[in-house]
């Protein structure tokens, strides 16, 4: 499909959607991707469980003391007893049978010998009666209640307790609970294969020593790599892609070999020299869920689907070619996408409110300032948390203001606000997308 320059149309034919219009077709056209059984020993943080963990065992098995101390019968207060046996952590305890005016001294997690219903820590306690290297009779300081310090059985796990819910993203904690568990698998979610790659005429590899003025260095691509494998998501590199029809359905292929997601940058706008969309939509017969949203940076923002050489659903997020551009899209549009592939239920990033550091002149699109969150100013005990703009102007060719942004605020449009700009102090959302 070619056609002259002099046709091109003059207004774009995308409609600008909102974000909320842009993230609903995002969200609704992905599902989490396919799921595999690991064995619970390899199980490692980050990965998300594809189904509910049932325990398969009651923990503890039986009833254990709390204390290291004396199994006793509580009934009988606090005269002294005869230490019949000792029931230790990991040792059966079926054959020690406590009666009247007998003891058994047991240990954190030892089994509660039959006969005894409450145990009286050490502390509370004192040798009446012994040998060289025995105790034959304890006397008491305090009675024990009954079942006191005693964990009885099922306290911990119960078999058949559902104990880890689907979705749920694996910690270092619910390692612990797994393995407690007693099952030897479970299913985990896939996590989606993304191939980035970046498409323009004037970029050389960064790798690049000296780079002529009429080109240069390939940024989005090890930018947006770092991104996506700092969300979890292991990158392929793609590579550069030139600016022809051709090149560019050629290199769309080859991902599509590595990958079902493709993140790729530049050539989205009005240029004579942007036809990703149009390749997505005449040559892969892809559907253009959205050309363009209406937000600052990002306008050109694009999100294509559909099939190539199998019936699974292929993933297209084409961002504008401003560096600063496609790595904000690239968080607000193809990281929640990713992260409901990979079977997060909370797949959107955690909005939290802060306080402006300096007022903000609105832009007529809705904006996603950077910033860097911090409880209070410099010079100022109140307390916010409050937000720093990494820079008062924040151009979307310059990368310099993405250094260190932990937040994207999320300003309104000039028009829903009538002085059109937001005094310092003003409460506004912040995305967090970096530790804070
Ligand atoms: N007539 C119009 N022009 C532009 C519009 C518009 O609505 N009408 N939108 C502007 C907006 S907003 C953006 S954002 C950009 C995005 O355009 P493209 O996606 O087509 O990006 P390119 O033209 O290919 O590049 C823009 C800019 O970014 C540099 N670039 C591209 N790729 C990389 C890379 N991998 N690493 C570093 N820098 C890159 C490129 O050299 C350009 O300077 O369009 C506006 N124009
Ligand atoms: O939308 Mo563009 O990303 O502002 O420069």
């Amino acid at each position: 499909m070619s056609t002259s320059i002099v046709d091109r149309p003059r207004t774009s034919i995308w409609p600008a959607v909102s974000m909320a219009e842009a993230l609903a077709a995002v969200t609704d056209s992905v599902q989490p991707i396919m799921t595999k059984c690991i064995s619970t020993g390899v199980i490692r943080p980050g990965m998300i469980l594809a189904e509910d963990v049932l325990s398969r065992v009651t923990i503890p098995a039986v009833p254990t003391s709390v204390k290291d101390g004396y199994a006793v019968i509580s009934s009988e207060g606090i005269r002294d007893r005869v230490v019949i046996a000792a029931s230790t952590a990991g040792a059966p305890a079926s054959s020690i049978i406590v009666t009247s005016g007998t003891c058994a001294r047991v240990s954190t997690g030892a089994a509660i010998p039959a006969g005894a219903d409450a145990v009286i820590m050490v502390e509370h306690t004192h040798v009446v009666e012994r040998t060289k290297t025995e105790e034959l009779k304890i006397g008491f300081s305090q009675p024990a209640k009954p079942n006191q310090d005693i964990r009885p059985a099922g306290y911990d796990m119960q078999i058949g307790q559902l104990v880890l819910e689907k979705h749920c993203v694996i910690g270092s904690a619910e390692v612990g609970i797994l393995v407690a568990s007693g099952q030897r698998s479970v299913q985990v979610y896939r996590k989606p294969k993304v191939c980035v790659l970046s498409t323009g005429n004037e970029l050389v590899d960064w790798m690049t020593e000296d780079v002529s003025e009429d080109r240069i260095r390939d940024t989005n691509r090890p930018q947006l790599m770092a991104l996506l494998n700092a969300c979890g998501f292991k990158a392929i590199d793609g590579g550069m892609v030139g600016d022809t029809r051709e090149h560019l359905i050629e290199s769309i292929k080859v991902a599509f070999k590595y990958s079902n997601v493709i993140v790729m940058s530049g050539g989205v706008s009005m240029g004579e020299k942007d036809l990703v969309k149009s390749v997505l939509e005449h040559e892969f017969n892809f559907k253009i869920h959205f050309g363009r949203v209406f937000m600052k940076p990002g306008l050109p923002s694009t999100f294509a689907t559909g099939t190539y050489e199998s019936n699974d659903t292929r993933y297209v997020f084409a961002l504008p070619g401003n560096p600063v551009s496609s790595w904000v899209s690239c968080q607000l549009l193809a990281v929640p996408a990713l992260r409901k592939m990979a079977g997060h239920a909370n797949y959107f990033q955690t909005v939290i409110k802060v306080k402006l550091a300096e007022s903000i002149d609105l832009d007529i699109r809705p904006e996603y300032r950077r910033a860097w969150y911090t409880q209070t100013l410099p010079q100022s005990d109140e307390y916010g948390p409050y937000a720093i703009c990494t820079a008062i102007d924040q151009p979307s060719s310059t990368l310099l203001n993405t250094k260190g942004a932990n937040l994207l605020l999320r300003l309104p449009p000039r028009a829903s606000i009538p002085e059109g700009m937001l005094e310092k102090g003003a409460i506004v959302d912040a995305l967090v997308i970096g530790a804070i």
